[in-house]
């Protein structure tokens, strides 16, 4: 049985990964407003707006501390930026559903999103992923390496050089891997289990434009950014 052991410099990246990830979080907490009160549809599509919005921003802050991610060429930073965003929306979400909350708060939450105008077809498999995601309870570093490994995804549409996005995947994927082993010595399939909610997420993310277009509403209102991520 080989001895798993993260290196010093490993150990270094984990912390700056984790350390952004934990500092480059949207400021109001979507999940307090969402148990506070009962939205329209409406509101909660400008609640969804404002807050796909500012991750996005801060998406791009939390890249630029991914060690070798500005060493990448700018038009390729750019396309995995655009490629990652909705499905790192998406692990957002999942975690915050999945955050330890007193008792009965999640049955709510779950109810206000079930009710806040995504259409019924989406919804089971949204839900799907939350809980297999919650399942996991990933500690924080897993959190923030899982999102760094979605973000470096090499074939993304548009990427140029995939070799050197796939260098850098490898990097954080051989981290994450010691990272499961260590804290799920009871679990030797963790980490293949982890990997496999990435192909979940792909799957719920094609989706993103027919959610938002189907929100039970009129009108829809997308911000300049938006429009650039969502495809709409
Ligand atoms: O605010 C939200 N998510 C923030 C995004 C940025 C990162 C922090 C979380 C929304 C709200 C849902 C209810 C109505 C208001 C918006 N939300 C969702 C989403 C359902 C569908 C979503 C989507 C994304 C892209 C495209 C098409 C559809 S996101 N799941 C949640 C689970 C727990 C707490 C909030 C959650």
């Amino acid at each position: 049985k080989e001895k798993v052991e993260i290196t010093k410099e490993q150990q270094a990246l984990m912390k700056i990964i984790t350390d952004a990830y934990n500092r480059h979080q949207i400021p109001q907490d979507v999940a307090k407003k969402l148990l506070q009160d009962q939205y329209s549809a409406e509101e909660n599509f400008l609640l969804l707006t404002e807050m796909a919005t500012s991750q996005v921003q801060v998406l791009v802050e939390f890249t630029k501390n991914i060690p070798g991610f500005l060493s990448l060429d700018r038009e390729d930073q750019i396309a995995l930026l655009k490629g990652s965003a909705v499905e790192a929306m998406f692990l957002r979400s999942a975690q915050v559903f999945s955050r330890k909350m007193p008792s009965g708060h999640t049955e709510v939450l779950e109810e206000r999103i079930r009710k806040s105008g995504i259409s019924e077809e989406f919804i089971t498999p949204m839900f799907n992923f939350y809980k297999s995601i919650g399942e996991l309870h990933m500690v924080q570093e897993e959190q923030a390496l899982l999102t760094t490994v979605t973000i470096l995804t090499p074939d993304r549409p548009y990427v140029k050089d995939q070799q050197a996005v796939e260098r850098l995947q490898e990097t954080m994927l051989d981290v994450l891997r010691k990272l499961c082993v260590l804290q799920h010595p009871q679990e030797p399939q963790y980490f293949a289990r982890l990997l496999g909610r990435l192909t979940e997420l792909r799957t719920l993310s094609h989706y993103h434009t027919e959610m938002l277009v189907s929100w039970r509403m009129n009108d829809h209102k997308f911000t300049p950014l938006l429009c650039e991520i969502w495809d709409v």
